[in-house]
């Protein structure tokens, strides 16, 4: 299980956070990236933790004021990339231009979808991974993986039938080692969390106990 870290736009530290990541993933072997503000990606990089970008735009270089170009964020140690989110809605366009930005720059691309249908879509444009956030569970205190397992069940099944080699991860409301197991149960190749580690008192104790899950 994969986990990951969307700090959006929470008034954590960053580096706080990247280096209890970071310290994990080492103690336990598990595979932990955290995905900071795109102005805090170099500073969350040189930690040496896996870092994502929140996003990238569509377009390459030129005359694009305003972009978060997917080669910038790469050459400031980015790994890989989300793309799209209920919270930063794209056009299926600008998915699938994001998805191919990211590629050539040699991101891993996780794809955020609200539904099984939104999964099976965006499945379709060859991402490595889908994630299926339910929007009324995000930022709350139950998992989708409790509160809705079969969304995460249906998004699994709705992204085989497009393509096998897309994984599904699931997102909204995951805090615990228990969160996790269930979201694997579930088909679940890993966990998108936000708000569970980015507002906790100690964000290490968090991650401990999520890879505790795994
Ligand atoms: O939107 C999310 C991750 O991208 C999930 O947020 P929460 O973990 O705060 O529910």
């Amino acid at each position: 299980m994969f986990i990951l870290v969307n700090l959006k736009a929470y008034p954590c530290d960053p580096i706080e956070v990247a280096t209890a990541a970071r310290d994990v993933a080492e103690a336990s072997g598990a595979r932990i990236a955290v995905s900071p503000q795109a102005a805090d990606i170099a500073r969350v990089a040189d930690t040496g933790v896996e870092t994502w970008a929140q996003h990238v735009s569509p377009n390459a270089h030129g005359s694009h004021t305003g972009s978060t170009l997917a080669e910038a964020v790469a050459d400031n140690g980015a790994e890989g990339t989300l793309i799209n989110h209920s919270e930063n809605r794209l056009k299926l366009a600008d998915v699938d231009g994001s998805v191919r930005a990211a590629e050539r720059a040699d991101l891993e691309t996780i794809v955020c979808a609200n539904n099984p249908a939104q999964v099976g879509a965006a499945a379709a444009l060859g991402p490595d991974a889908v994630a299926v956030e339910p929007p009324a569970l995000i930022g709350g205190d139950v998992s989708v993986s409790t509160a809705d397992p079969g969304i995460v069940e249906d998004a699994v099944a709705a992204a085989e039938a497009v393509d096998e080699d897309v994984d599904v991860f699931c997102g909204a409301g995951v805090s615990t080692g228990e969160d996790v197991a269930a979201a694997g149960d579930l088909g679940a190749a890993g966990v998108l969390l936000a708000s569970g580690v980015a507002k906790a008192d100690d964000p290490e104790a968090v991650l401990e106990d999520l890879v505790s899950g795994i």
